[in-house]
């Protein structure tokens, strides 16, 4: 199967500047294969879904993407400002300070994206901090704002997120993230674990945020159906690999391979 990276070059990327590309990345746990070969590019504005079945390589891949997992071999360039930044070989701190504010990642396990001994509004003032921002009253009318942006009740403030609920964790790590206004986010299994109905209105609360800020968005599930709620393209994963990608209807109408196959018959029958 072809993908476009791979036989783009510099110019050809420049003309058409997506926000994220990968290149041949592959991650190796000793002789266990995470991720293998997989290149591919991420538009402004898109949401690229990634599903697979367990085991399959989604988060080794979206740790890899999002700075948190340096591949064994590949690289993974992001655009800023015009420019292009190989996300591994910059420095240390100029990499961490970039997680910190450019990137957003929520994690399905919420203990991984917020401090739970951290007040709700001290978690979202944690990334303006990083940025410089030192004013108190300006961090709490921040996190003020962006607690009413994700729905979660502004008098909660100062409460510690142990006593929150999942799916208002996830919103929390969502202001969290968002609060920098970066243009990448990293959605981890967003909404895996949560009831029906609260999975429907995080999904709802992930879109209109995508669209109001234009954000471009990688999201591993391994639920078809939540994948297709956000997603404009999908990628396929098995085995480490990228087995079929291509724009979500198209998928879905006419998938190619066996195992995409066999995802969408079962995602009808269920
Ligand atoms: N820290 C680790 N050490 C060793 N092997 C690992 C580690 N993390 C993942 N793996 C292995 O890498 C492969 C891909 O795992 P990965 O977690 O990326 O898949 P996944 O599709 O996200 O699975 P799941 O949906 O269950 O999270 C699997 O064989 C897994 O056992």
């Amino acid at each position: 199967m072809a993908f476009s990276s791979e036989s783009s070059n510099q110019a050809e990327w420049a003309a058409k500047e997506p926000v994220l590309r990968a290149v041949r990345l592959s991650h190796f746990y000793g002789q266990r294969v995470g991720c293998a070969g997989v290149s591919l590019d991420l538009w402004p504005g898109e949401v690229l879904g990634i599903v697979g079945e367990s085991g399959s390589g989604k988060s080794t891949l979206l740790r890899c993407l999002s700075g948190w997992q340096e591949p064994s071999q590949g690289r993974v360039q992001i655009r800023r400002e015009g420019e292009v930044l190989d996300l591994y070989a910059l420095e240390e701190s100029v990499r961490r300070r970039l997680l910190r504010t450019q990137i957003g990642v929520v994690f399905q396990r919420a203990e991984e994206g917020v401090r739970m001994r951290v007040s709700a509004g001290g978690n979202i003032g944690e990334r303006l901090m990083a940025e410089g921002m030192r004013h108190y009253g300006r961090l709490r009318e921040s996190a003020r704002r962006w607690m009413e942006r994700v729905e979660l009740d502004p008098a909660r403030l100062d409460d510690l997120p142990c006593t929150y609920s999942g799916g208002m964790l996830q919103r929390l790590q969502i202001a969290k993230n968002l609060v920098t206004e970066p243009r990448l986010l990293f959605l981890d299994e967003p909404t895996t674990g949560l009831d029906v109905s609260v999975q429907a209105r995080l999904l709802d609360l992930l879109r209109r945020l995508v669209r109001e800020m234009n954000l471009s968005v990688v999201m591993v599930t391994h639920d078809l159906a939540v994948a297709r709620v956000l997603a404009h393209r999908l990628l396929v994963m098995m085995g480490g690999q990228v087995v079929e990608e291509g724009l979500m209807d198209r998928v879905l109408d006419d998938p190619q391979h066996p195992y995409t196959q066999l995802l969408v018959s079962s995602r009808l029958v269920a």
